[in-house]
């Protein structure tokens, strides 16, 4: 059990990788509060599936793109579960489009859901660990998009890149609190966020052709390394990435 008696915090945990990362958190022995901004049912049957663990699993509803929601988030989780141990920061959008009539209203949202919203949510639960004194590791879901562009992706990839650059900084600022910040950068992995995008069944094809691995990833495959940045294993690891992409990103040809 290598996050026994830990607490961890996931953003966008409703559905995909956040809520497979909450569930594999508490398989792995912590207690985790989510937050989600609309799918209810999403967060409750995640929470259904932590306490079934014999964990305690708290869901909060919030929309991370309002500052206001990342103070209310720490605090009402913390209030339930007793402290924060770990901040898993996860909620993200990838609304594909183009770029030459990208409209104002699509950057903006993925920018303050992606970035923005990472920043005042990593700045909170960092305030909370500053406070209780005990360390803490703060994970942030990047991406491989942070180091390679997208066609589609222009509004997102630099996200990607900001939120990796923010864990860098963060990791110097809170080095002296022995808080660790890390960045984990997934390949392409299967969820609601790209099902119309892999609709096309040629591109789909394109994808799992690039991986030496042979397949796209599934949101379990983030699990792993996320308990071990979570976890007093990678205690001497921050400010560092992880690809987590079965080997596309080296895969020139
Ligand atoms: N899938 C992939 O290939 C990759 C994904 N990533 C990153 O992983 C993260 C998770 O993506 P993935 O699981 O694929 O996506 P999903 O669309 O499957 O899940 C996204 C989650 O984020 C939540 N969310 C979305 N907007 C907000 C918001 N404004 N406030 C709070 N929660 C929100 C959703 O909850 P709700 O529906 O309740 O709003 C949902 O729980 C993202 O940051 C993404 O960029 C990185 C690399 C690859
Ligand atoms: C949503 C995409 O499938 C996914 O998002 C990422 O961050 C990866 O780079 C993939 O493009």
């Amino acid at each position: 059990m290598l996050l026994a008696g830990k607490t961890v915090l996931v953003t966008g945990a409703s559905a995909g990788i956040g809520r497979a990362v909450a569930v594999g958190c508490a398989r792995h022995g912590a207690d985790v509060a989510l937050n989600f901004s609309r799918d209810q049912a999403g967060a409750d049957a995640a929470v259904a599936e932590i306490e079934a663990l014999g964990r305690k699993g708290i869901a909060i509803q919030g929309d991370v793109a309002d500052p206001e929601t990342a103070k209310a988030f720490v605090a009402q989780a913390t209030a339930a579960l007793g402290c924060i141990d770990v901040f898993v920061n996860n909620a993200g959008i990838c609304p594909f489009h183009a770029f030459l009539d990208m409209p104002v209203e699509t950057f903006e949202r993925t920018m303050r859901v992606n970035l923005h919203g990472a920043y005042f949510m990593v700045q909170a639960a960092a305030n909370q660990m500053v406070k209780q004194g005990d360390g803490g590791s703060i994970i942030a879901m990047s991406s491989i998009s942070a180091l390679v562009g997208g066609e589609y992706q222009t509004h997102y990839t630099p996200t990607k890149a900001g939120l990796h650059s923010l864990m860098q900084s963060v990791a110097i600022a809170l080095g002296k609190h022995n808080i660790r910040c890390n960045s984990l950068f997934p390949g392409t992995i299967l969820t609601d966020i790209n099902k119309d995008d892999l609709a096309d069944v040629e591109k789909r094809r394109y994808m799992e052709s690039r991986v030496p691995l042979g397949r796209l990833g599934q949101p379990d495959d983030l699990v792993g390394p996320t308990v071990f940045l979570a976890s007093d294993l990678s205690a001497y690891v921050t400010g560092a990435s992880l690809l987590v992409d079965g080997g596309a990103y080296v895969n020139l040809q």
